[in-house]
């Protein structure tokens, strides 16, 4: 599976001090009383700063913290694109590993995903692409050169959870994916579809959204990307993203050596 996090089910992300809520009709004699602060500018600009944080807008502002090592480093996974075992009844739930299942996607298992993006794009580079116009960053490009950086718009970061275990409810005898219990299919989109959890941990409901690594490694939606460079990017973006209109990014789940990855929202 690749599990892409979690998301507290159609619950707004929590505000913080000196961010209010979007309004689309301001009363101007009840504006918000926000503290100066050092990133928010002045006009029309200082309008908008209750509705968010700056970074959305292309005020970037560097977190002191840095992505740290471990299950939650906040950056981009490096194993997202390891082939993944059997899919599991519902394609809902990680089935394990599978020990035989050597071979890896791309066919090369010891550079990540975006590690191969870098180089296939510093490769077109030098090969001039065959006109004279000056090489262009790519989105992803820019999304790792400000992950790397530490610039960020989201104080909390998003867990990148490399282990997944499958397991029963002892009570209602659902099955579960780490601490989440399945409760039932909210909807689908374009490349998977989307299950409602119970977390056992806080009680909380939340939206994972399953997705096939190999179903998504197939389907090109441009001639040098797949669905999976396209999910890849916008995880990347919401691990950087805090937004009131933007659905907050839990944990990102994803097995070496599973077939599908999940996203927790
Ligand atoms: N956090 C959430 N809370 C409640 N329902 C959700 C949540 N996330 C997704 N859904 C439901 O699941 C459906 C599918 O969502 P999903 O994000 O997979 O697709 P999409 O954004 O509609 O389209 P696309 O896959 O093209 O981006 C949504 O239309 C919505 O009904």
């Amino acid at each position: 599976f690749l599990v892409f996090g979690f998301f507290p089910l159609a619950s707004p992300s929590p505000l913080r001090p000196g961010q209010a809520r979007v309004s689309f009709a301001p009363d101007p004699r009840r504006r918000p009383s926000v503290k100066p602060h050092p990133f928010r500018p002045s006009g029309m600009a200082a309008d908008m700063a209750g509705c968010c944080c700056f970074s959305c807008f292309g005020f970037l502002r560097k977190l002191h913290h840095r992505p740290a090592a471990g299950d939650s480093d906040g950056a981009p996974s490096k194993d997202l694109l390891l082939p993944l075992p059997r899919s599991s009844d519902d394609g809902s739930f990680y089935a394990g590993d599978d020990p035989d299942n050597s071979s890896s996607f791309l066919g090369d298992e010891s550079r990540s995903f975006y590690e191969r993006e870098e180089e296939d794009y510093l490769l077109r580079q030098s090969d001039g692409d065959g006109d004279d116009e000056p090489p262009r960053k790519r989105s992803e490009d820019i999304i790792l050169s400000r992950a790397r950086n530490g610039f960020a718009c989201r104080d909390s970061l998003v867990r990148d959870t490399r282990k997944l275990f499958r397991s029963e409810d002892e009570t209602t005898g659902c099955k579960m994916i780490n601490q989440y219990v399945h409760l039932g299919k909210i909807g689908a989109g374009s490349y998977g579809k989307v299950v409602k959890y119970r977390n056992i941990k806080d009680g909380r409901l939340y939206a994972i959204k399953v997705l096939s690594k190999h179903y998504m490694l197939k389907v090109r939606v441009v001639r040098s990307e797949t669905a999976m460079t396209d999910v890849l990017r916008e995880v990347s973006l919401m691990k950087m993203l805090d937004h009131p209109n933007i659905v907050n990014l839990i944990e990102f789940l994803s097995m070496l050596r599973g077939k599908w990855c999940a996203i927790t929202v």
